[in-house]
């Protein structure tokens, strides 16, 4: 395990930058967060829009491309959104991203592999296009210093506002070179579990079509009650966020999580001693299918069971009652009315790990899953294209262990 071959030193800067991390994302962020999801996804579903002319859509390639914009404009800003070379860029991170861990198997460099080579050359170009980028950021920025009035929404990225990075990537060459390399990384973490997030939304919601409806009746029902119609309310969606907690419980992005106590032996409840320097693993997909802590349905896809119930003693009198096509489901939902619970209160639900090492963009993702599909849906109704399979062994793809559904969907446009 890395952080094992780490000096105290090190382990406190690693520890200083995940707060700087963590704050940028959960702080300063989430406040903004609606306003920059709204933004990604307006930019997604442009494009979505355009696409459509073209017929079915692959289901993976469409979550690759919708978690990369969607984590791109976060970090990048407005700037991300115009670049022309996001494109290339994308790929080359896919590329790069599928080879890594076969590269970082060997002990000793293969460097009488030429796709090694090949490789090393593909991380160099990804480099060069990262330090593109942040330059671009960088002089959006002093443009926009320049020009106070100009207001193009979004600016110029989340993490490059302040030290994190712009004043690290100005400086030396070595640390400029690790900047990126830290970008880099997010980018390839954020992008492969984002994107299997999404896809496996995705899929769930072709293969379970009773609550995708009930999902767009609730998104038609919260925009109704809200003043900014341009915004979906994504607070008032138990459902949608039902839908991506149980998605990430079922199919978790990753297989295992480690811990190691460094300095001290660990006596966990049942009596088991773990000594110092062991490493502990954690079977992701046994721990949150497991009866014991979900029930007979485990192994079930049922996004209600993060729902608690609550009757209601009388109906709202403005609710819902022009809402055509769904008032069987309007009358159930005036009866009684679904509470989100918080799915981290169960030690059992781990895709975003746990505890000193969880991941720090929970908070931001799921916003941001929570907002792109809240305009999905409005818009379209998402099926499988007929003769299209559900292929129910997904592709490892990456090395990274990601898995993605490969099927054709269609998007259907709804008469809104
Ligand atoms: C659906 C999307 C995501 C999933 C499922 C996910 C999952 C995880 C998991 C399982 C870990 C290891 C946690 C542990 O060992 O307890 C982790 C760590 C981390 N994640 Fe994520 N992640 C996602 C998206 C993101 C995004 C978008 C970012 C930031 C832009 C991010 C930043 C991080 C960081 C910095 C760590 C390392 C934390 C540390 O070691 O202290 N993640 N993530």
């Amino acid at each position: 395990m890395v952080i094992s071959l780490l000096s105290p030193n090190k382990i406190s800067q690693v520890e200083s930058r995940r707060e700087s991390l963590a704050s940028e994302l959960n702080v300063r962020l989430l406040d903004r967060a609606n306003l920059i999801a709204t933004k990604a996804v307006d930019h997604i579903m442009a494009e979505l829009h355009q696409n459509m002319t073209k017929g079915s859509i692959n289901c993976k390639m469409t979550s690759q491309h919708m978690a990369f914009t969607l984590l791109g404009a976060t970090i990048f800003g407005d700037t991300f959104l115009a670049w022309l070379k996001s494109t290339i860029y994308e790929e080359l991170l896919m590329m790069v991203a599928k080879d890594a861990c076969f590269w970082a198997s060997y002990s000793v460099i293969p460097f009488w592999k030429q796709g090694f080579w090949r490789y090393r050359r593909l991380c160099t170009e990804l480099k060069w296009l990262t330090q593109d980028l942040v330059q671009q950021c960088s002089k959006y920025r002093q443009y926009r210093h320049m020009e106070p009035s100009a207001n193009l929404g979004m600016e110029a990225g989340v993490f490059l506002q302040d030290n994190i990075s712009l004043q690290e990537i100005n400086g030396r060459h070595n640390v400029r070179d690790e900047s990126c390399g830290n970008i880099m990384s997010l980018l390839f973490h954020g992008c492969l579990t984002t994107g299997g997030l999404i896809n496996n939304m995705l899929m769930r919601l072709v293969t379970h079509p009773e609550i995708q409806h009930k999902i767009y009746s609730e998104i038609i029902m919260a925009k109704k009650g809200s003043e900014d119609k341009a915004q979906p309310v994504v607070e008032k969606m138990p459902l949608l966020w039902a839908t991506i907690y149980e998605s990430a419980r079922v199919m978790p992005a990753g297989p295992l999580l480690q811990r190691c106590s460094l300095k001290h032996d660990l006596r966990l409840k049942s009596g088991v001693i773990v000594p110092a320097g062991a490493i502990l693993v954690v079977p992701m997909q046994l721990v949150q299918t497991d009866d014991s802590s979900w029930g007979n349905d485990a192994g079930k896809f049922n996004p209600y069971r993060f729902l608690s119930k609550t009757e209601k003693t009388s109906a709202s009198p403005n609710m819902d009652a022009s809402i055509a096509g769904h008032a069987e489901e309007l009358k159930d939902q005036r009866k009684c009315t679904f509470v989100l619970k918080d799915p981290n209160k169960n030690p059992a639900f781990l895709p975003f790990g746990s505890g000193a090492r969880a991941c720090v963009g929970q908070k931001f993702v799921t916003q941001g899953v929570a907002t792109l599909f809240a305009s999905l849906l409005e818009q379209y109704e998402v099926r499988l294209r007929s003769g299209s399979k559900t292929n129910s062994k997904p592709s490892t793809n990456y090395s990274m262990s990601q898995d993605f559904l490969s099927s054709e969907l269609v998007f259907a446009r709804r008469n809104n």
